[in-house]
């Protein structure tokens, strides 16, 4: 039978676990502060950022809510960021997306100085992580390797398969999983025969954006499915890009959705709000 991999336990260990540290960090004078800012009124980023505020709220980060009319043009927000960048009493800066289209991400993403980075999406950060150097790594690719690693699920040696190559998830998994040496493929809309090589993989990263894309047919016998996917279904009812009730009993591990991935993401920004404050310990 198939273990579900409980995001939601863990994401709560890693909380806790923070909760702690931060304590620590408060006695000896240390506040940890974030700045989370939205444009616009997007309902899944409204819950998303609502969330993240109270995963600040239960660990002791302090957190300042910056929620920006649709209205809100480039240059507006480009001098909020430059603000929050030089405030001495802001860690980590993240701006929720995706931003509305008159918004260029990039210009948004490269503006928030790498050392506030805890979205790890920067550059520099992306840069650092390939070198392996110090750094913020995207959220949701770390709570991944975070899951993995608490689940006893062993990375080295085996094969992984990517499939999706964003910045946010892809490409960052992709690199995390070859730090921890296993043999990586990143699969995309291009690649030939995807059920073959989906088929290889010990472990299957599946960030298609497509609800309930894989079934059976793309899963080898006792593979770990990781599903990085959110959407509603017709019933309005939270699917992943795996369907679950297909593979299940083909798997030997699987993320549930909800409480799989998306969990670990608000976990690990709150780590590296933690590691912001290290981060700039060192290198300001
Ligand atoms: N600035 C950022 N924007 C976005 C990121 C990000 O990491 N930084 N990632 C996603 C959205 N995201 C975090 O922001 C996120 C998505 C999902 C979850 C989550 O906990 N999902 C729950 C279900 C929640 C629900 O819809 O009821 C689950 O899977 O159990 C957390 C964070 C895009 N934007």
């Amino acid at each position: 039978m198939a273990f579900l991999i409980d995001g939601k336990k863990i994401s709560s260990q890693i909380k806790d676990e923070l909760k702690t540290e931060i304590a620590e960090m408060k006695k000896k004078g240390t506040e940890v502060t974030l700045a989370v800012i939205q444009v616009g009124n997007d309902p899944a980023s409204s819950v998303y950022v609502g969330n993240k505020k109270k995963a600040c709220a239960y660990i002791g980060i302090r957190s300042l809510a910056y929620e920006l009319p649709e209205s809100t043009t480039e240059m507006e927000l480009l001098t909020l960021i430059d603000e929050l960048n030089n405030r001495k009493d802001v860690n980590g800066i993240l701006v929720q997306l995706p931003v509305p289209a008159h918004i260029n991400e990039k210009h948004i993403i490269e503006a928030i100085h790498p050392l506030k980075d805890v979205d790890g999406f920067h550059p520099r950060n992306v840069g650092a992580l390939v070198t392996g150097e110090d750094g913020f790594v995207s959220c949701t690719p770390a709570g991944i390797i975070q899951l993995l690693k608490r689940s006893n699920i062993d990375i080295d040696g085996k094969e992984c398969v990517v499939v999706g190559r964003s910045n946010i998830v892809g490409k960052p998994m992709a690199i995390l999983l070859l730090r921890e040496n296993a043999t990586v493929t990143i699969c995309h809309s291009h690649t030939k025969d995807l059920k073959e090589v989906c088929k290889r993989a010990d472990i299957l990263v599946a960030a298609i954006g497509k609800p309930k894309f894989f079934n059976r047919d793309y899963i080898k016998e006792g593979a770990v499915v990781i599903d990085v996917g959110i959407h509603r279904n017709e019933q309005n009812k939270l699917c992943g890009d795996v369907d679950r009730d297909d593979v299940m009993d083909l798997v030997s591990a699987i993320t549930p959705v909800p409480g799989g991935v998306g969990p670990m993401t608000i976990a690990m920004l709150m780590y590296n709000c933690v590691e912001a404050v290290r981060l700039q310990k060192t290198e300001r």
